[in-house]
């Protein structure tokens, strides 16, 4: 059965007496061409294990577990959970967990990633890929934590805000490019896949959305020996993005590094006082950070 066009959720939030909870992003996807879009740039296979967060109504779960090996779906509001469980039964294969996915802006809850690890050990050699709708407001640490779990992503296909999807795949100078754009192109391919206009949605977000991919590369990622280091740093010194790098790296590494020992890292990397942090590419920042740990390898943020 077809749970997810505009007169079914109206129909059944209005039966279960709610509206749509704007604190939890609860924006559905009513285009079904592009359930199939976000389906078909993830590539799902047997060789696929799906995280998907944000079960809704389970519309979009539904396609992704008739093509995975297994679905770890995870959902907060239990109305929707209850909706999805009755249209998941059929799917054995699916584990779905009715909680908040992150413990807090830095970490996924542990029953998570736990369930992630299960789904893992029970269909061994298979990939991780997240799959989902994002609730807007997660996004961010969703798309940034994952990077930083046991299980790595082979890739991630999600839907975010266009501004967010702009920002990953930013190019020094521009005016989205920051910490974000260097943590995920240091170890992934990523591209905006599609935009999406508001009226795809029930109800309409404020703005506009864009459906990301974003494929890990193993050989780029091994290149940065100290992945919490490197996303601690990077953000510390994009914080005044347009600031003179001297003075941001200063400032985050207060109390670590005199002025004179970042003078002299600066020089070893023949970059100049005037140097602004934003237009610094990927491998020079990725040159830096390993300058800046060799010196001070207990700094954190
Ligand atoms: C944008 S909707 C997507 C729903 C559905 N997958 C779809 O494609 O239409 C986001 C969903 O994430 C849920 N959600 C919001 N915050 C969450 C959180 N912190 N942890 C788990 N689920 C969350 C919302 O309740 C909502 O069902």
């Amino acid at each position: 059965m077809n749970r997810q066009t505009k007169t079914f959720l109206m129909n059944r939030f209005r039966e279960m007496g709610i509206s749509p909870a704007t604190r939890h992003g609860q924006n559905f996807l009513i285009d079904l061409n592009l359930h199939r879009v976000i389906i078909d740039a993830a590539d799902l296979t047997e060789q696929d294990v799906v995280l998907e967060i944000g079960t809704g109504t389970g519309a979009l779960t539904t396609l992704m577990a008739e093509k995975a090996a297994g679905v770890v779906t995870v959902e907060i509001d239990g109305h929707l959970f209850e909706l999805a469980s009755e249209q998941l039964i059929d799917f054995p294969h699916v584990t779905m967990l009715h909680q908040d996915a992150l413990k807090n802006k830095n970490n996924f809850d542990s029953r998570v990633l736990e369930a992630i690890g299960e789904k893992l050990a029970e269909y061994p050699d298979r990939r991780l890929k997240l799959v989902a709708n994002l609730p807007y407001n997660i996004a961010t640490p969703v798309l940034s934590n994952l990077l930083l779990c046991e299980h790595v992503p082979h890739s991630m296909v999600a839907t975010i805000q266009k501004e967010l999807g702009d920002r990953i795949v930013a190019q020094p100078w521009s005016k989205d490019y920051g910490a974000l754009s260097v943590w995920m192109q240091a170890q992934a391919e990523a591209e905006i896949v599609r935009l999406m206009p508001p009226t795809v949605f029930w109800p309409m977000p404020k703005v506009e959305s864009a459906i990301v991919r974003i494929v890990v590369d193993p050989a780029k990622r091994s290149t940065i020996p100290d992945l919490r280091f490197f996303h601690q740093f990077v953000k510390a010194i994009f914080i005044h993005r347009r600031k003179f790098l001297r003075a941001n790296v200063v400032a985050a590494l207060k109390h670590h590094l005199s002025k004179a020992e970042v003078d002299e890292i600066l020089a070893e990397m023949q970059l100049s006082d005037e140097a602004r942090t934003e237009q610094l590419d990927v491998s020079t920042l990725m040159r830096l950070t390993e300058l800046v740990r060799s010196r001070a390898p207990n700094w954190t943020l």
